[in-house]
């Protein structure tokens, strides 16, 4: 099958295997109906930071509204065999699939806002089957596009302010890596991407400079510069390091005042090798010299919060960033770790019957219940989030337990503000949710970010934000924790 068909097909069967043999179990033992709530969920911040920014919804959405086992899909499964040689799934299941609608109720978090670890992204609620068979895409989906948004909010927090645009696509894990990323990306803040095809897909302003391979490709880089000019007279940026980085900043200002006569505007210069704070230092003092004041000095090379941090103390003159590598690779963390939890299973009486996973260590152990997240604030902003079982009534008193050391525990005023975290998204597989366009989640993020006290926001040793459990989840969960461990 061509590349371009691939994701033009049904995503039906983008999960593993073993939500298909789990979902064969449940049909054939008659468990497949029963109600489950499920959570999506991450344990730790990346990045060692201090918080992350959800982002992916839209897409978990598009999936699950397209979710439908179409003949192609039936024919493949139908396909497979066991180690004998026998049908791997009966044609009584593969019926039960063809048939099958998309009938959960899925709450969420909106995409672009802060979330902290143990908070449910997502809550699945709805046929064990079917909650337990979309667990790996949502997955897929979550884990990538809120890892990559945290990166660029972090990347963008760094910038203090300048732009920073996403060049990565060349340095991608693979074709959606690089179309998700500068999604992503956008909703962290970034302010434009080098990718056409995200550019036409998602609507995110496209902006870019030349190669070295242009300079390289004419007799001289005057030449060159001159024929780019010619091309493109606004706003143009000269890439000035093929040979000698300053002695390119000044052909780029020759060049420039040879053309402005005709019209041209030089809008930057880009350095993407060497050391950048005193090429930018430099250059800033020949471009200002000869009265290019307003000119941009573009950097690239490997760059990360880290780096735009260091080159900004040491006093680089750069303005804008063109961040590839790091940002849509995620350095140094490959992957978020997002895991997807059953929390409560319906009795055949009706009752719930709250479920966990246990772990040797406490941040492994999964929570009970039907979770939701509570967000307290005042005017200064987020103060903390509480964690608790909506199918149970809340005390009187409200206390929320600090998850890595339970004596620590923070009382909640009466009347203190608050806002519910996860929204209605799918009612019983109907959509009810309006999506938001991708420049309002980028909106939202930035607003989201703002609320968070600076120490929370810090790339290194960030302060934690408090988010725990209510108390007398908690005291459910340890309870059941240890009748567990008894039996
Ligand atoms: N002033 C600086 N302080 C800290 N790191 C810097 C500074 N200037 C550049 N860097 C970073 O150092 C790393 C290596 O740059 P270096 O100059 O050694 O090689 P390079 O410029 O990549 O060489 P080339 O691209 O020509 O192979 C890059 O990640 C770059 O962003
Ligand atoms: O450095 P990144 O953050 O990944 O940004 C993208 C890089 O892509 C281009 O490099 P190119 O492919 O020409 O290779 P280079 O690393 O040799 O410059 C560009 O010049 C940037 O350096
Ligand atoms: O437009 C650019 O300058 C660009 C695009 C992709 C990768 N590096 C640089």
């Amino acid at each position: 099958m061509a590349l371009k068909d691939i994701y033009a097909t049904s995503l039906s069967l983008l999960t593993d295997l073993y939500q298909l043999t789990m979902a064969y179990g449940y049909w054939k033992s008659g468990k497949a109906e029963q109600e489950a709530v499920f959570h999506l969920y991450f344990r730790k911040n990346p990045f060692t930071g201090g918080y992350t920014i959800a982002a992916g919804l839209e897409h978990v959405v598009q999936y699950l509204q397209d979710l439908r086992f179409r003949d192609e899909d039936l024919a493949y499964l139908a396909s497979l065999k066991g180690s004998q040689g026998q049908p791997l799934f009966e044609q009584g299941f593969l019926d039960y699939l063809r048939n099958m609608e998309f009938s959960c109720s899925v709450d969420a978090v909106p995409e672009g806002t802060v979330v902290f670890p143990s908070e449910p992204l997502i809550r699945v609620t709805g046929p064990l089957l079917q909650a337990q068979l979309i667990e790996t895409p949502l997955l897929t989906i979550l884990n990538f596009q809120t890892l990559i948004a945290t990166k660029a909010a972090r990347i963008v927090d760094a910038a203090k302010g300048d732009q920073v645009i996403e060049f990565g696509m060349r340095r991608a894990q693979g074709i959606d890596g690089a179309l998700s990323a500068a999604r992503a990306a956008y909703i962290g803040g970034v302010s434009a991407t080098s990718d056409l095809l995200a550019g036409q897909h998602y609507n995110i302003p496209v902006r870019g400079t030349h190669a070295h391979s242009w300079v390289q490709a004419f007799d001289s880089e005057e030449e060159a510069f001159e024929a780019y000019g010619d091309a493109f007279p606004q706003d143009t940026v000269f890439l000035v390091d093929t040979y000698d980085t300053l002695e390119g900043v000044k052909k780029a200002i020759s060049t420039a005042q040879k053309l402005g006569p005709k019209g041209f505007k030089l809008g930057g210069i880009r350095l993407d090798s060497g050391d950048l704070t005193y090429l930018s230092v430099e250059a800033r003092k020949l471009l200002d010299a000869a009265g290019f004041t307003d000119t941009n000095i573009v950097a690239s090379n490997d760059l990360d919060e880290r780096l735009i941090t260091h080159l900004k103390q040491e006093g680089a003159k750069i303005n804008v960033w063109g961040i590839g590598t790091k940002m849509v690779t995620a350095y140094d963390q490959p992957a978020l770790g997002g895991v997807y939890k059953l929390a409560a299973l319906r009795t055949e009486q009706g009752d719930w019957e709250y479920k966990i996973k246990l772990s040797e260590q406490l941040v492994k152990t999964s929570n009970p219940g039907k979770l939701q997240v509570r967000r307290y604030m005042d005017d200064s902003g987020y103060m903390a989030d509480m964690i608790y079982n909506q199918l149970e009534s809340l005390p009187d008193h409200l206390r929320i337990v600090d998850p890595l050391d339970s004596t620590r525990r923070k009382s909640i005023a009466p009347d203190t503000k608050y806002k519910e975290l996860l929204v209605p998204v799918f009612e019983q597989g109907k959509l009810t949710y309006t999506l938001p366009d991708l420049q309002s989640i980028q909106a939202t993020a930035k607003e989201e970010l703002s609320k968070l006290h600076e120490s929370i926001r810090r790339y290194l040793n960030p302060h934690s934000y408090p988010a725990g459990l209510e108390e007398s989840l908690h005291h459910y969960k340890t309870a059941l924790i240890l009748k567990l461990r008894n039996e």
